[in-house]
Parts: C-alpha cells; sequence; structure tokens
C-alpha cells in the first residue's frame, strides 16, 4: 500500500452539521418514551466527515458547504479550518440555522434523524466559486445530504475538466443516469440499492459496476465486482460499537488510496480499515484515525 506520493487534492462537496447523540438501552417504538442515560454533541454531517477524514490521512482538502449565521455554524466553521481544510467555500446563510443530526444510539446501532438546515441552501453558485479547484483535483467527493441539483451541477463541472467523481449515496436518493454514468466510484448501503438504481439485484447491480460500486453492509463487509469475480471485504471487531460515519471513513480512506495510485482491493482494504477505526473511537468526525494511527493488521478477507 502506497500512501506516500504527492499529497492529494481533494474538493469535498457536501453537507456540515452537529450532532446530536443520545445513548439509550434500546430503540424507541413507535408511541414510546425511551429515556436516555446522556447526550453528546459532535460535529457531524456527511460531508464534513469526509473532509475531516480525507485531511486526517495526509489529503489537502478544500471543502464546498454552506452553514448557518448561527453559533453552531461558527462552531463548526473553526473546527474545519483547526483540521487544515481549506474553508474559503464554506458559506454562510442567513435562511436556516446549521443542519442537525438526531441520533439515537442503543445495542451497537444507530438511527439518525437529519434536519439539513442551512445544507439545503448550497446552491449551483456557490459551487460554480470551486471550479478551478475541481479541475486541479485529483478525486471530488459527493454525498446526498445536499439538494440533488447541487450534486448534479458539481458532477457536470467534473466532467468539464475529467475530474474523477466518488459519490458515497447516503442517504439514499435515486441517482440520475447523469451521475451513475460518469461517477468513477458509487458507495452504497445495501439496503438502499432500490432506491439508488430502481433495482434491488445485487449481482446484478454490481455485474454491471465492475470496480464502481461498493456495496456496505451493517458487519463492516463491502462488496464489489472485480475481473469475472465478486469480492468481499470485511474488517470487523468484537468492540465496534459506535458504528455511525462509518461510510463516510471507508469513502475517505478509499479515495485517499485512489489519489495515491493503489489498486481497487488496496483501495477497499485501507478504506475498510478506516471505517473500522471509526467504529472504536466516539463521534463520527472526531473518532475519524490521523495516517499514523493507521496499520492495515487486523484486516480480514472472507
Ligand atoms: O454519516 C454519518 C453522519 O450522518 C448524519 O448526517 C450525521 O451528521 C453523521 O455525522
Amino acid at each position: 500500500m502506497n500512501l506516500s506520493t504527492e499529497k492529494p487534492k481533494i474538493v469535498v462537496v457536501g453537507s456540515s452539521s452537529l450532532d446530536l447523540v443520545f445513548a439509550t438501552e434500546r430503540h424507541p417504538k413507535p408511541n414510546e418514551t425511551v429515556m436516555a442515560e446522556k447526550t453528546e454533541r459532535f460535529f457531524g454531517g456527511k460531508g464534513a466527515n469526509q473532509a475531516v477524514g480525507t485531511a486526517r490521512l495526509g489529503a489537502s482538502v478544500s471543502f464546498v458547504s454552506c452553514v448557518g449565521a448561527d453559533d453552531a455554524g461558527r462552531e463548526v466553521f473553526r473546527n474545519l479550518k483547526a483540521e487544515g481544510i481549506n474553508v474559503d467555500l464554506v458559506n454562510v446563510t442567513s435562511e436556516a440555522d446549521t443542519g442537525t443530526a438526531f441520533v439515537t444510539s442503543a445495542e451497537g446501532r444507530n438511527t439518525i434523524v437529519v434536519v439539513p438546515g442551512a445544507n439545503v441552501y448550497l446552491t449551483a453558485d456557490q459551487i460554480q466559486k470551486a471550479e478551478s479547484l475541481i479541475e486541479a483535483a485529483d478525486l471530488v467527493l459527493l454525498q446526498l445530504e445536499i439538494p440533488m441539483e447541487a450534486v448534479e451541477f458539481t458532477v457536470g463541472l467534473a466532467q468539464k475538466y475529467n475530474t474523477k467523481v466518488l459519490v458515497y449515496a447516503a442517504p439514499a436518493a435515486r441517482l440520475s443516469a447523469q451521475v451513475q454514468d460518469y461517477a468513477s466510484f458509487i458507495v452504497a448501503k445495501s439496503s438502499d440499492l432500490a432506491i439508488i438504481f430502481g433495482d434491488d439485484n445485487v449481482e446484478d447491480i454490481l455485474k454491471h459496476n465492475p470496480n464502481k460500486l461498493f456495496i456496505r453492509d451493517d458487519t463492516n463487509v463491502t462488496t464489489y465486482y472485480s475481473g469475472s469475480e465478486m469480492k468481499y471485504y470485511r474488517n470487523d471487531h468484537q468492540d465496534m460499537q459506535y458504528r455511525i460515519g462509518m461510510g463516510d471513513a471507508f469513502t475517505s480512506g478509499f479515495a485517499v488510496a485512489y489519489c495515491h495510485g493503489n489498486s481497487i482491493g488496496d483501495c477497499v482494504r485501507f478504506g475498510t480499515d478506516v471505517s473500522l477505526r471509526v467504529a472504536l473511537n466516539q463521534g463520527s468526525q472526531a473518532g475519524l484515525p490521523f495516517l499514523e494511527d493507521m496499520s492495515s493488521d487486523a484486516s480480514e478477507i472472507i
């Protein structure tokens, strides 16, 4: 695994939020009230998580996002800056508060309700200002907590300059033919395929997207199709208790490994190892590893 070529240039276009995490003994059923042991507050949002994830792994990262003109927005901004991310294109809107994710965490599983707030005010005009960064980037990262028009506009800009794009298709939404065709890589949850592609025949979808579509399940197994084979890769651990943000962490690791010229197999392995690290630590962003924390010895091929 090579991670030592020139610093990769990555542009992340996506959401920033604050995560309010409620630790409960079990998940409430409809019409039920459960008590939380505590509430904790973390920086989050799929876009910001990927910006921090790739920056901590040594990439030079520019982030295009939108926060509210509130204390939370100022905190998010300061945090991203402290992570060494280029925040020139983190916009501020007075139309809505900074996004918030309400996370219930019980029995090693999470349910998440996102109030996107300012994230829905990320516009094509704001993204247009990233044109020269996108032109020069090794890779553009996208997720789906911003308007689909923003996602499609970014893909169009990347296409203009032949810049590669990775889409983490979460939360699930239908991807247009343009996005599906142009994206070099799509990461998706196994339970979301019908929504994203309008088809849930895993084998079929994978075979149509060799070395492009990476399907992740709850047990940290990534499945993809390469050559004439289905490949499965897992890195599990009994202490994997903070499962929030594992997809963002996978995407960050995959992206950085890819930009350093590694094989797809090695990118999957590194991404999986990064996703394990975040599941061992608290906070989908705070728990992300730095390059020096990474070693690949816990990996298992199944
Ligand atoms: O992918 C994890 C993220 O999704 C939700 O949007 C939360 O903000 C959390 O940080």
